[in-house]
């Protein structure tokens, strides 16, 4: 799947990647290409541990594993400031229904 964020004003909110077709906690990969953006995530059930934010630059993978959609939710926040447009693409399991 292929995200364009145009400027900060495109962003994407608290959301888990759980479609059925995906599979329980498939990993994904996620590459990202140009402006650096940020990529919070917070857990779904306690709200004492706090959320992380990891910022994505240029060329890096991200990997989400194990029981990161069941037990978080991300988002790429909007932002204020002036910035160039980013790409970002997920590389997901897809099982198909026979
Ligand atoms: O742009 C990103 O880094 C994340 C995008 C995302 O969460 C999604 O496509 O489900
Ligand atoms: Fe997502």
């Amino acid at each position: 799947m292929l995200n364009l964020y145009r400027n900060g004003k495109d962003g994407v909110s608290w959301h888990s990647d759980r479609e059925q077709n995906f599979g329980k906690d498939a990993i994904i990969a996620s590459v990202s290409f140009g402006e650096t953006r940020m990529f919070r995530l917070r857990n779904k059930f306690n709200k004492d541990i706090p959320q992380v934010e990891i910022p994505l630059h240029h060329g890096s993978l991200l990997l989400m594993a194990g029981t990161t959609q069941s037990f978080w939710q991300h988002q790429v926040p909007k932002t204020a400031k002036d910035i160039l447009p980013r790409i970002n693409l997920t590389f997901r399991q897809i099982h198909r229904q026979l």
